[in-house]
């Protein structure tokens, strides 16, 4: 793979039961830095039912739709822009696949697999496409502004000219 190729930005989501358990919070995020992640933001966030209602609007028509949106709005989560080379591909294999009770079975070591304790409370989100996640990025993340990112700071991250900054989960640009 070229060291020159881009990297991708993701949105990923953990969710409000992982959020109650610190150690399996520590646990995902050991597993982000691992898998090469960079946090390029990260906020705390009670997503309110109505922006779990209009994040999941596709799926308003499914059976699970109420007990989404209730398990979404029910305490905090941590929403994450991660940036990595096939960031959105490799987030989602590291997640495992949607339906948990298949996953402990056929990816036991995927988060999911791991952290998910039902087919809803599936521990964490990954966005499916680029399209997709630009428009997640903007859903969260109002003030970030995708192009001007890559314009920006895209080269440092790729370069690897940014610190890890332990404590609030970020990595910063070196000055
Ligand atoms: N059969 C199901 N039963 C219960 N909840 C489900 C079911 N299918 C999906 N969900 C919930 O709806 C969310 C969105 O489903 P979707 O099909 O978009 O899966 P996904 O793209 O893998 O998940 P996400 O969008 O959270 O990354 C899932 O993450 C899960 O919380």
């Amino acid at each position: 793979m070229s060291a020159n190729k881009s990297l991708q930005l993701t949105l990923a989501i953990i969710k409000p039961h992982v959020i109650k358990n610190q150690v399996a919070l520590t646990k995902i995020r050991k597993l982000i830095l691992d898998n090469e992640f960079q946090i390029v933001r990260n906020e705390r966030i009670s997503i309110s039912r109505s922006s779990a209602e209009s994040f999941y609007a596709e799926h308003s028509q499914r059976f699970f739709y109420t007990r989404l949106i209730t398990f979404m709005s029910s305490g905090p989560s941590d929403v994450y822009i991660l940036a990595r080379r096939d960031a959105i591909s490799k987030w989602r294999e590291l997640l495992g696949p949607t339906k948990v009770y298949k996953t402990i079975i056929s990816h036991p070591e995927s988060i999911r697999g791991k952290f998910g304790i039902s087919d809803t409370r599936n521990a964490a989100h990954g966005s499916d496409s680029q399209e997709t996640a630009e428009k997640e990025i903007k859903f969260f993340f109002p003030n970030f502004d995708v192009k001007i990112w890559f314009s920006n700071h895209e080269p440092e991250f790729r370069a690897g000219n940014t610190v890890f900054n332990e404590e609030i989960f970020l990595h910063e640009i070196k000055e």
